[in-house]
């Protein structure tokens, strides 16, 4: 079988998209996913994402992480997907679609996708840490010396320690300054740090503007692959009107036979 793929990426985080309107992707095949994913042996990316027909909205959103597994929402492989909705003339500046989590709106301009992402409603707070769902878990907890942490030790350690099987993406924090952190994430179902992601720096976000060590309901973030920025608005200890902008970039195109 030939596939034709593009590849994209959101600072850093890289996807396979396929265009999966025709429905002939072998939906179920763990294995095809993880070897397109593969970066030895296959395209290579953190993620793989069918763009598919929906009866309500502009599209529908299939993820799959770089493990074969369907995952959770991605943030910034939805930021792609618009990108690549927009690249296809599905959609102009404006779009909504489904994904595993509900509806998202987005906002194109150029190379920048502004997703709206899902409200949250709580934030569990512990002492050294947070835990919240933005479409995925996400565990939150401030380090210091961040470019010097073993994200990989670390993010494995929590993963599978704290959250057993099921897992959580586990991202650490330090802050720079008012409303500026700096990130770095162990993302479950590739199981190792991406580069960057996008419901992670969300829940970070959240998770320092509940914790009061920001004021801003405008945040910055630094990833290993770029910058992002997080806007909401809090109401009765949840969060609504929540946006991630930043890049969602084409690399390019390719046919793979498989
Ligand atoms: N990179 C993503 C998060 C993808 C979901 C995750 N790995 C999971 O299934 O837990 C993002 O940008 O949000």
């Amino acid at each position: 079988m030939k596939l034709q793929f593009f590849k994209y990426q959101g600072t850093g985080n890289d996807f396979v998209i396929l265009d999966n309107r025709e429905g002939k992707f072998p939906k179920d095949d763990t294995k095809l996913v993880a070897q397109l994913c593969d970066r030895r042996f296959g395209i290579g990316a953190d993620g793989l994402i069918l763009l598919e027909k929906d009866d309500v909205t502009d599209f529908r959103m299939v993820y799959y992480n770089a493990d074969g597994e369907e995952g959770s929402m991605c943030g910034n492989g939805g930021r792609c997907l618009v990108a690549f909705a927009h690249y296809l003339g599905i959609v102009e500046k404006e779009t909504t679609f489904n994904a595993v989590d509900g509806l998202h709106y987005a906002e194109v301009e150029g190379d920048i996708v502004n997703l709206k992402m899902v409200d949250v409603n709580e934030v569990h707070e512990k002492s050294a840490y947070s835990f919240l769902d933005t479409g995925s878990p996400h565990h939150v907890q401030l380090v210091n010396d961040l470019g010097h942490f073993d994200v990989q030790k670390e993010g494995k350690k929590l993963r599978y320690g704290l959250y057993g099987q099921a897992g959580s993406n586990i991202n650490f924090v330090e802050q720079q300054d008012a409303d500026t952190f700096q990130v770095r994430t162990y993302e479950r179902g590739v199981e190792g740090e991406t580069f960057s992601c996008g419901t992670g720096v969300t829940a970070v976000a959240l998770a320092m503007y509940t914790g009061g060590k920001t004021k801003a309901n405008q945040v910055h973030i630094h990833t290993l692959g770029g910058d992002l920025t997080i806007s909401f608005e809090q109401h009765n200890g949840g969060y609504t009107n929540i946006f991630l902008k930043g890049p969602a970039i084409q690399v390019y195109k390719g046919e793979i036979e498989c």
